[in-house]
């Protein structure tokens, strides 16, 4: 019969299970010997394999979408990922590894309240459920991504390609949305870490109508933001980039923020409030914000004489840059910086850019050139209306010759530095009568330093 055993592979002798005289091992040896030194060599094809086998199906079942974040020592936090990483601190429940961050917020009415939030730690590879589908989500630091030695972090959203649609939309509701309550409101967003934040909770907009100037000018302005807002077509059609900028000048205290704000409310803007003097900013950094407002803000610029260097100031400030780069350097933005910002400013759906400050005198043409500052709006102390308005403001049951008597008694001290901030701590102090306002007049005012008429004629021309 023939034998139905398999022939020995290896040997030439053709032995068969027969003829070993049911000895094997000669047989063994070698095939278990093969197997030991067969082992690393699967292991490499396996592992080699395996890695094909992963990548191949990583590459044509996922996609993955990295959203890079700040590099560590560098003050530039990217605004998606500073709302993706808010996002899931208030998503991901039970992290395995997390990282406790304090943060701070205002409320409406400028108190501070503290918070802990749980991040993500880094290195830690987290799966969620997102609309019934999963995500591998992995925050990194990414070392191999080097720049004069810094490092950045990112992280990496994954999910079956078909779900590239769904991370994105996982993006998009990252972002803050503005509730109903809000829409009212005005949000100020201010710099932080090189981005704009909102500060605190929206506020409530300011009326028009609280803010007490002289008729002529308040049209005059709110005319010409209105005649902006409608002339989007024209600006396009002629070419022209669409942008508006105003400079409010004028003493301290006589209602320019305050005017600013009250244009934003009227006509639904945000503010994003930019100090040029800001520590850790650079030309650079100006730039970016410049131009990476929210949507529909009205970009203030404040006390532009105090914030940046002379022309000549540019060759030593550039060298300066350098410090500023590490972010926590006093700010570096130059003249020149600033007016390429400010031409920067050509978004296409319209900026308006107000620029503040005390001393118009010490601004270079340049800067206000038109096209850069398109109206100027001198925001004086108060004329005797002015003061008579604020009055009944702040009064309204009052007898009607109580309001002549109190811009009587103002105009009597003789000085002409009274600002409508003054007018106001005055009545702070009164707040239910308005007679005992008028009464205390002159000790209120004793401890201000008045410049009188006299004075006034020497220094004159300094606001104007
Ligand atoms: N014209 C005004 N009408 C009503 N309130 C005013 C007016 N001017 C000033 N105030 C009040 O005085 C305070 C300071 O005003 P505001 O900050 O607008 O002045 P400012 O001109 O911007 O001052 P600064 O130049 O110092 O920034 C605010 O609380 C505001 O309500």
């Amino acid at each position: 019969m023939a034998s139905t055993y398999p022939k020995d592979p290896i040997g030439s002798s053709e032995p068969s299970w027969e003829n070993s005289g049911g000895s094997y091992s000669m047989y063994l040896v070698p095939s278990f010997f093969t197997l030991l030194c067969s082992i690393p060599i699967l292991l490499f094809v396996q592992h080699f394999l395996w890695k094909r086998i992963s990548s191949l199906f990583w590459n044509t079942l996922t996609i993955s979408v990295e959203v890079s974040g700040p590099r560590l020592d560098y003050n530039h936090t990217e605004r998606l990922y500073h709302w993706l990483l808010e996002w899931l601190a208030k998503n991901l429940k039970d992290l395995p590894h997390s990282m406790a961050k304090a943060e701070s917020e205002q409320d409406e009415y400028g108190k501070t309240v503290d918070r802990v939030d749980a991040l993500p730690g880094f290195g830690v590879v987290i799966h969620f459920q997102y609309k019934g589908q999963w995500i591998r989500m992995e925050r990194v630091h990414t070392p191999e991504i080097r720049c004069q030695d810094l490092t950045y972090e990112k992280i990496v959203l994954s999910s079956y390609r078909h779900n590239r649609s769904l991370i994105y939309q996982l993006l998009e509701d990252c972002k803050p949305v503005r509730k109903e309550e809000d829409e009212k409101k005005t949000i100020i967003y201010g710099v932080n870490q090189g981005c704009w934040n909102q500060i605190g909770h929206p506020k409530r907009r300011r009326p028009l109508s609280s803010v007490i100037l002289s008729e002529d000018a308040k049209e005059k302005l709110m005319a010409d933001v209105r005649d902006f807002k409608a002339s989007e077509q024209w600006y396009v059609e002629r070419g022209i980039p669409y942008r508006r900028g105003y400079l409010l000048y004028g003493p301290p205290g006589c209602g320019k923020s305050s005017f600013i704000r009250s244009i934003a409310g009227e006509i639904g803007y945000d503010i994003c409030i930019l100090s040029l003097t800001a520590r850790g900013l650079n030309d650079d950094t100006l730039n970016v914000l410049m131009n990476s407002t929210p949507e529909d803000c009205i970009i203030l610029l404040e006390d532009v004489d105090a914030a940046f260097r002379s022309r000549e100031d540019t060759q030593a400030s550039s060298r300066e840059q350098n410090l500023s780069f590490e972010g926590c350097g006093p700010s570096t933005v130059t003249f020149g910086g600033l007016l390429n910002a400010l031409d920067g400013v050509a978004s296409t759906e319209g900026r308006l850019v107000f620029m503040t400050t005390n001393y118009v005198d010490r601004l270079d043409p340049a800067m206000i050139r038109p096209g850069r500052v398109d109206m100027k709006l001198l925001i004086d102390y108060p004329n005797d209306d002015q003061l008579s308005a604020i009055f009944t403001r702040f009064y309204p049951d009052c007898a009607a010759d109580m309001k002549n008597e109190f811009v009587k008694r103002i105009r009597e001290l003789d000085a002409t530095n009274i600002s409508m901030a003054a007018v106001q701590g005055l009545f702070m102090f009164h707040k239910e009568s308005g007679q005992e306002a008028i009464d205390d007049i002159k000790e209120y005012f004793k401890d201000q330093i008045l410049v009188s008429k006299s004075d006034a004629q020497k220094a004159k021309g300094l606001y104007c």
